[in-house]
């Protein structure tokens, strides 16, 4: 993306995006709602023209070369766009056939996707029949099965329960093993954002925040050590001699804030033994994802996942085709 931007009449809902994402990585798309996630998704997957700057996917311009880009890319998206009454396999079947998938080397593909998924014993269940967690699995198979070069997932997890959220991204991981596809995700969740090779932060049509999830932690600041001891006011002094940094008491225990913290511990441990104080226990609390949300967007992301989804442009507009 290069300096793009998309206009709604008054609302500049993007302003301005300069991005590049590389052949096979994971990336994460956050921000609050109204940031200009789904804006930019909809650009990428041509369904929404820029007013202005360029935006490429795949090495082709999503204006231009529109059908080109639609035949490279998968979309998996919140809002089911599966048929009930079929089975899975038939599903794939239909879609297999709208998107012109070779038909002798179909049925292989299918069985491809199906088992990357984990559904291949449960392809010929009506859809009816499949979990939440299955049904999303079966879109996102449908999104793979024209092996596209990038896959979309817009929020692919919302209102799934923990243990299929991970069960996803085990998928996607897995994926990841055997083909190089890029994967471009928005979610609200920050222990998915995690998973992701680097992340934007989007806020008012901008990328406020651009890199490796633990490089933008690091820059949040400082990690957090809680030492509990038999003796404090001896701990915060032996600190403060040994390290040159001001520890203080907070909720009963000392506290002090380190650039590194689980380095900092063994030596911490050796200074307090040294003095003769007895340490009871030590935490160690890095700054999380939600720190780095909150530093640049104001707000955190479960705030933002509270909210809940608004609109999905790209969702209705697909639905409505
Ligand atoms: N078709 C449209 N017509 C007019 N305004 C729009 C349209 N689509 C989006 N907008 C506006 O553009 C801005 C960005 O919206 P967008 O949906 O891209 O944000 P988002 O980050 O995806 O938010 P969410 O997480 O809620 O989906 C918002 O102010 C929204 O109201």
């Amino acid at each position: 993306m290069r300096n793009l931007t998309k206009r709604y009449g008054e609302v500049e809902a993007v302003r301005g995006i300069d991005l590049e994402v590389a052949r096979g990585e994971t990336f994460g798309f956050l921000g609050p709602n109204g940031a200009g996630k789904s804006t930019t998704i909809n650009i990428l997957c041509t369904l929404v023209e820029p007013t202005g700057g360029t935006a490429a996917v795949a090495g082709l311009d999503v204006v231009r070369d529109r059908a080109a880009v639609r035949r490279r890319i998968g979309l998996v998206f919140q809002e089911p766009t599966l048929d009930g009454p079929m089975s899975g396999e038939q599903n794939l079947r239909f879609h297999g056939e709208l998107y012109g998938v070779d038909r002798r080397t179909a049925a292989a593909r299918r069985e491809e996707v199906l088992r990357t998924v984990g559904l291949w014993e449960r392809r010929a269940d009506p859809v009816t029949t499949y979990s939440g967690g299955m049904r999303r699995r079966l879109e996102i198979a449908r999104g793979l099965l024209h092996s596209p070069q990038v896959l979309f997932l817009d929020e692919p997890t919302i209102g799934l329960d923990p243990q299929t959220r991970a069960s996803i991204w085990n998928y996607l991981a897995r994926l990841h093993e055997t083909q190089p596809i890029t994967v471009f995700v928005t979610t609200h969740y920050m222990d998915e954002a995690e998973n992701c090779d680097r992340i934007a932060i989007m806020n008012e049509g901008r990328i406020v925040a651009l890199d490796t999830p633990e490089a933008l932690k690091a820059q949040v600041g400082a990690d957090r050590v809680v030492v509990t001891t038999d003796d404090d006011e001896a701990a915060i002094a032996a600190i403060r001699r040994g390290f040159g940094v001001e520890a203080a008491v907070h909720e009963g225990a000392v506290t002090v804030s380190v650039p590194d913290g689980a380095g900092f511990v063994p030596r911490l441990f050796a200074a307090l033994t040294a003095e003769g104080v007895v340490v009871r226990s030590v935490a160690v609390t890095r700054p999380s994802l939600d720190d780095v949300f909150l530093a640049h967007t104001g707000s955190t992301l479960r705030d933002a996942e509270a909210r809940g989804p608004s609109m999905h442009p790209m969702a209705m507009r697909m639905r409505g085709r």
